[in-house]
C-alpha cells in the first residue's frame, strides 16, 4: 500500500511539474515574439492536456492552428513547442522561400535521434543534418528516378494481383464486408520487402487475421505518437546527456537487429553470387560503388535530389549549387558503408509504409462513397488493361488522367502527414520585414489546415477530383498542396509511392466494386497518430466485377 501510495504522489508531482514546465515556457514564448513585434498564438497548456487526455488529437490541433493563425491575417505568427518558441508561416510566398528559394536557411529538420546507441536512426536521411545529408540525398537521388522505378513495376504489379487474390479469398465469389487496411497493410509490407530488402514478406502467404514476421517487425518499427515517445523526446530536447546515459531509443532493438540481419544476409549472397535483381537494395549496393554515377547524373535526378524543377534555375541562393552530383561525390566527400544501406532500407519501411497505407485507404474510401468517379475511373482503368491485352503496365498506369485526380484529390482531403517543418539553420530576415527567425528554431509549414482551406480550394469539403485536371491545377499556386512537401527536403519517395498506389487502385477497381457497407464509418473516425489513419479500420462492402 506505502508502494503504491508513493509512486501515486511521485506521479502526481511529475504531471504538476510537467503542467508548470509547460506554462513557465509558453510565457516565456509569449514573451519572446512580443519583443519581436510578432503576434504569438496562445494555444497551450489546455490543448497539451487534452490531447494527452485523448480528448483533442493532432489532426484536431493541427486545424485549429491553421485556422486560428489564418484569422489573424498575418503572414506568420509565432506558437511555443514545449522547449522553444517557433514559428508558423501561413503565406504561400513566404512558405516558397523557406522550403525552395531560401532553402540553404532551412537545411535540417527538428532532430529526434534520442541516443548514441540508436545507430540506424542516426544513418537515415531524414534525420541527417547539413553535409551529411546533402551527400546521401544526392547518393540516393538516383535511385528514386522514373527510369529506375519503371524497372520495379513488375513488382507492384505482382504484389498488386496478390492482393486481389487475397481479398477474393476473403470476400468470396458474392462479395461481402472487409477491412480494406489489412489487405492495404499487406501490399505496402509486401512492396517494401521486395523492393527494399530483397526479400519476399510472405504477408499474403498467412491465414486471415495473421501477419508474417516481416509484417509483425515492421509494424513495430513505425514510429507511433504515443506519451512514451513524447516523454522521451522530451528528456532527449531539456537532458540529451541524460538521455545518452539512459540509453533511450526511437526504435526498439529487436526489429533494427532482425532487419539488419535480414539486409546484411541478402547483400552478402548477391556479392557471393553475383546475383543482380532491379530494385532499391541493388541500387544502393551500386550507388555504394558509384556505379550510378555516369547513367544517372540526369536532369530528372537533379530533380529528385533538389526538390523541385525551379530549384535549377540557379536564380536563387540554395542548399545544391547547379555544380552538385546527383552522386554524393560534389557536396561532400561521403561515404557510404553497409550500415548506412541498412538504415536507408529500413526508413523507407518507416517512411513508406503508414504513408502508402493511408492514401490507399482513403482513395478506397472516396471511390466507395463517390459511385460516379469510381464509374469513371473504371472507365479509363478497363480501357487502358484493354489496351495492353489485359494486363497493366508502367506506361499504362502514367497514361490514366483521372486516377491521377483521385489520388490527389485525396491526398488534398486526406493528407498522410499533416504538416512540414524546417529547422532554421542559419539567422534567416523574413523578405520584407524586420523579423529575424534565429537559427535552431522550428518553422512549422501546414498542409492538412491548408489544403481543406476555403480561399485555395472552392468548395473543400467536397471530393471532386476534376480539381487536378492539368488545366486547373495550373490556376492554382502550386504551394497550395504539399503532401510531399517542397523544395530539396521534400519526400524522396515520391514517385515511387504514387506508381505504387496508382497499380493497385487500378487493379482493385478492375476486378472489384466498391461500396459502403453497414460497418462503413460515415464520417471516418481518425486516429489519434501523426500518418492520418482511420481509428476502426476501414470496412467497405467489396464485390469481384464478374
Ligand atoms: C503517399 C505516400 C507518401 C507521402 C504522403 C509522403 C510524405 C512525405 C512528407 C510530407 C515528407 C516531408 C517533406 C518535407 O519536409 O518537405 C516526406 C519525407 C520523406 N519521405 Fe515520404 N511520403 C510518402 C511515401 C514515401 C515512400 C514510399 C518513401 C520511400 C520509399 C518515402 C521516403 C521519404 C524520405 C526518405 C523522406 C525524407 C527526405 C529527406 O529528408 O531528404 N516516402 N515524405
Amino acid at each position: 500500500m506505502a508502494i503504491l501510495a508513493i509512486i501515486g504522489l511521485l506521479i502526481v508531482l511529475l504531471v504538476a511539474l510537467i503542467v508548470f514546465f509547460v506554462i513557465y515556457q509558453q510565457k516565456q514564448h509569449s514573451k519572446y515574439f512580443h519583443a519581436r513585434n510578432v503576434t504569438f498564438l496562445d494555444i497551450g497548456l489546455s490543448y497539451t492536456i487534452k490531447f494527452f487526455m485523448g480528448k483533442l488529437t493532432l489532426i484536431d490541433i493541427e486545424k485549429i492552428q491553421y485556422e486560428k493563425a489564418t484569422e489573424t491575417g498575418k503572414k506568420f505568427v509565432g506558437i511555443s513547442e514545449l522547449t522553444s518558441p517557433s514559428y508558423y508561416i501561413t503565406d504561400l510566398e513566404l512558405m516558397k522561400h523557406i522550403y525552395v528559394k531560401d532553402s540553404d536557411h532551412f537545411v535540417d529538420r527538428r532532430s529526434i535521434t534520442t541516443s548514441t546507441s540508436d545507430i540506424l536512426f542516426k544513418k537515415m536521411l531524414i534525420s541527417l543534418e547539413g553535409e551529411q545529408w546533402k551527400g546521401m540525398r544526392s547518393k540516393l537521388s538516383p535511385t528514386f528516378t522514373t527510369g529506375k522505378i519503371r524497372k520495379m513495376f513488375d513488382i507492384f504489379d505482382k504484389s498488386s494481383q496478390n492482393m486481389c487474390n487475397y481479398v477474393r479469398k476473403r470476400v468470396g465469389s458474392d462479395g461481402g464486408e472487409f477491412d480494406i487496411c489489412e489487405a492495404y497493410s499487406k501490399y505496402a509490407m509486401d512492396v517494401i520487402a521486395s523492393c527494399a530488402f530483397g526479400i519476399d514478406s510472405k504477408s499474403f502467404d498467412c491465414e486471415p487475421g495473421v501477419s508474417s514476421e516481416f509484417e509483425e517487425m515492421g509494424k513495430k518499427i513505425q514510429l507511433k505518437v504515443t506519451l512514451s515517445l513524447a516523454l522521451k523526446l522530451l528528456v532527449v530536447q531539456v537532458a540529451p546527456k541524460l538521455a545518452n546515459m539512459m540509453g533511450l531509443q526511437a526504435i526498439d532493438t529487436g526489429p533494427q537487429d532482425y532487419f539488419k540481419k535480414v539486409i546484411t544476409g541478402v547483400m552478402k549472397r548477391r556479392r557471393d553470387t553475383g546475383e543482380r535483381h532491379n530494385d532499391f537494395l541493388q541500387l544502393m549496393m551500386d550507388a555504394q560503388q558509384g556505379l550510378l554515377k555516369s547513367e544517372e547524373n540526369s536532369k530528372e535526378t537533379m530533380e529528385v535530389m533538389t526538390g523541385s524543377k525551379e530549384d535549377n534555375t540557379g536564380n536563387s541562393k540554395q542548399v545544391f549549387s547547379p555544380n552538385d552530383e546527383a552522386d554524393g561525390e560534389s557536396p561532400t566527400k561521403f561515404t557510404f558503408d553497409d550500415d548506412d544501406i541498412v538504415a536507408n532500407a529500413v526508413l523507407f519501411l518507416m517512411a513508406g509504409y503508414d504513408t502508402t497505407q493511408s492514401l490507399l485507404i482513403f482513395a478506397a474510401y472516396m471511390l466507395a462513397l463517390d459511385q460516379d468517379a469510381q464509374e469513371r475511373l473504371l472507365e479509363e482503368v478497363k480501357s487502358t488493361f484493354d489496351a495492353n491485352g489485359g494486363s497493366l503496365t508502367y506506361d499504362g498506369v502514367i497514361g490514366m488522367t483521372y486516377l491521377d485526380c483521385v489520388l490527389n484529390e485525396t491526398l488534398r482531403y486526406y493528407p498522410p502527414a499533416l504538416r512540414n517543418e524546417r529547422l532554421c539553420t542559419k539567422d534567416y530576415k523574413i523578405p520584407g520585414t524586420d523579423t529575424i527567425i534565429e537559427k535552431g528554431l522550428i518553422v512549422g509549414l501546414p498542409i492538412y489546415g491548408m489544403q481543406r482551406d476555403k480561399q485555395y480550394y472552392e468548395n473543400p469539403e467536397k471530393f471532386d477530383p476534376e480539381r487536378f485536371l492539368p488545366e486547373r491545377k495550373a490556376e492554382r499556386n502550386p504551394f497550395t498542396f504539399a503532401p510531399f512537401g517542397h523544395g530539396p527536403r521534400n519526400c524522396i519517395g515520391m514517385r515511387f509511392a504514387l506508381i505504387e498506389v496508382k497499380a493497385v487502385i487500378a487493379t482493385l477497381v478492375y476486378n472489384f466494386k466498391l461500396e459502403p457497407g453497414t460497418n462503413t464509418e460515415i464520417p471516418v473516425k481518425m486516429s489519434n497518430s501523426s500518418t492520418l489513419k482511420p481509428e476502426n479500420g476501414m470496412w467497405l462492402k467489396i464485390s469481384p466485377r464478374s
